[in-house]
């Protein structure tokens, strides 16, 4: 059933002190894009800004494109995670995600001038991989973009906030 915009509750809130470009509600410079379930599906709905173009002002460019699809999935997966085992985004013990492929197929130009919507669907999962397809829409409702995001469940070294490589660094 869909949520009215009051009622939603959107997985970056509940991913505390996350400070990722694209996702993170605690990077006051990134995009801090909002995604929530709809029935099975999940939705990021994204309004542009006028930097986000393309060579051609009114086109949206791809990399920001893609790193909100990218987000989108790798969020996706981490919710149904919560989801599965019953509780919310956030609560309990921590449960990561990264993105460990991403494709995406740029079929028709973006319109910037509204916002883009990215709809995803779930279609592989084991207890490691989750793999969502996203299709993405400008505002007039064309379906501009398709995309496969592939996660990987990682450990909570990937949570530190004072970075990963040490912890990679002391493992090798
Ligand atoms: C204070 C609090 C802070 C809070 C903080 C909150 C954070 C809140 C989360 C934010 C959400 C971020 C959203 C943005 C997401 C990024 O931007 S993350 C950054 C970009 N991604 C990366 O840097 C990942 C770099 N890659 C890696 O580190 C490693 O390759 C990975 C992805 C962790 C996987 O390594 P691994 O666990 O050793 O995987 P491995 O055992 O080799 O493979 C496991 C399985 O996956 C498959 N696989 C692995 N890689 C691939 C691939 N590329 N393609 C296809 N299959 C693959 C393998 O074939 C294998 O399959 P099975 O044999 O099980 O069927």
């Amino acid at each position: 059933m869909s949520q009215s915009e009051l009622e939603r509750t959107y997985f970056q809130d509940g991913l505390h002190g996350n400070h990722c470009y694209g996702c993170g509600a605690w990077n006051d410079k990134g995009l801090q894009i909002k995604s929530f379930w709809d029935g099975d599906e999940s939705v990021c709905i994204y309004q542009p800004k006028p930097h986000h173009s393309a060579m051609p002002p009114d086109v949206m460019n791809g990399g920001t494109i893609a790193a909100i699809i990218d987000c989108h999935g790798v969020c996706s997966a981490i919710a149904d995670a919560y989801r599965t085992e019953g509780r919310e985004v956030g609560d309990g013990e921590k449960i990561w995600y990264a993105t460990a492929s991403l494709t995406v197929n740029y079929r028709k130009p973006t319109r910037i001038d509204g916002p883009v919507t990215a709809r995803a669907r779930l279609t592989e999962k084991t207890d490691k991989k989750t793999m969502f397809e996203v299709d993405f829409f400008s505002h007039d409702g064309v379906l501009t973009c398709d995309a496969s995001v592939l996660s990987l469940r990682v450990p909570s070294e990937w949570a530190d906030p004072t970075g990963l490589f040490k912890h990679i660094d002391s493992n090798s």
